[in-house]
């Protein structure tokens, strides 16, 4: 069975991803391929949900902010879309206070992360509230900055409100922030989904060069386990991890016990939880630049 390809959109309140979304969603119409969308804003009313034209199915999160109050309902409504509707691609446009580890953190269950492919990243930068970003609170600024290190493809947005100078001074602080993304100048967000999908391919095509893959930038990886292992091997495993996997999150069963746990690390802090029904022992991890063949021999060595 294909995978479905996930796109993130983030990027910082006003910036331009409902613009993006609506061009990536023309583009789409015209190839035919069978797209759902997830959207969620901080407030009641969604004014964005009218954007989306109809036929495409459209989940909102509404009351809350995707990583926080209301992961477990994202949750459910991913897997409803999965069933339901089994779309090729799946875009989700996260409120810009999200942050791109946390999102990821939402999206990926290891209920079904195993049938998602998250391709990328795309954030969404106002050029000119870039510019002026000193003069934010320091949270904000913060948010601002992990979206674009995190992001697999930056948009450099609303180029049309800047000079040729600022153009040159927003491009060259981005790049030196996130040197591994695709940086595009855009104004009302052009660009192409054709653009959005080679640097998906740009991402495999790395990955093919390399024997040992190190995946820069903020990546996931979905393990699955094919029998119980033992609980001390997997805690001795957890130890060794670097410092970068940021989460893990999924279904473990170690070995003389009926049902598994299901199992959370979050920055070096583990916690389990026991289940009471057999579930997938799927595990998914995000990190940044790790090397996720080699990770992946070491789960592969605890199940020997
Ligand atoms: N001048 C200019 N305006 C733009 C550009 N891109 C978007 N806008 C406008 O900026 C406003 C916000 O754009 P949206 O696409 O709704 O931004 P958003 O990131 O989805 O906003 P939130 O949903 O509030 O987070 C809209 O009025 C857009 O028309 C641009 O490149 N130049």
């Amino acid at each position: 069975m294909s995978k479905v390809e996930v796109y993130l959109l983030s990027g910082f309140l006003g910036s331009g991803k409902t613009t993006l979304l609506k061009r990536l969603l023309e583009d789409e119409k015209k190839q035919n391929r069978k797209v759902a969308v997830m959207m969620n804003e901080l407030g009641k009313i969604s004014i964005d949900s009218n954007e989306v034209s109809e036929g495409i199915p459209l989940k909102e999160l509404l009351d809350g902010c995707i990583c926080c109050t209301i992961s477990d309902k994202l949750e459910a409504q991913l897997q409803g879309l999965l069933m339901v509707e089994k779309p090729e691609v799946i875009y989700i446009e996260t409120t810009g206070a999200a942050h791109p580890v946390e999102v990821l953190d939402a999206v990926l269950s290891p209920l079904f992360a195993n049938q998602l492919e998250v391709r990328g990243i795309i954030s969404v930068v106002d050029g000119s509230r870039w510019l002026h970003r000193r003069e934010l609170s320091p949270q904000i600024q913060q948010l601002l900055l992990e979206q674009v290190r995190h992001a697999d493809m930056l948009l450099l947005n609303k180029a049309d409100m800047l000079s040729e100078s600022e153009q040159a001074k927003l491009t060259m602080e981005i790049q030196s922030i996130n040197p591994h993304a695709m940086t595009i100048l855009t104004s009302f967000s052009k660009v192409s989904m054709n653009q959005v999908r080679n640097l998906s391919s740009r991402k495999k095509s790395d990955k093919v060069r390399s024997h040992v893959q190190v995946d820069l930038n903020l990546s996931t990886f979905v393990y699955q386990f094919q029998k119980p292992i033992d609980q001390a091997e997997f805690e001795d495993f957890l130890r060794t991890l670097p410092d970068s996997i940021y989460r893990i999150k999924g279904y473990v069963k170690f070995e003389h016990f009926k049902y598994p746990y299901l199992f959370q690390f979050s920055y070096g802090m583990p916690l389990y939880m026991k289940e009471e029904m057999n579930l997938p022992l799927n595990m998914v991890f995000i990190g940044e630049n790790i090397s996720w063949e080699e990770i992946e021999r070491q789960l592969q060595k605890l199940e020997k």
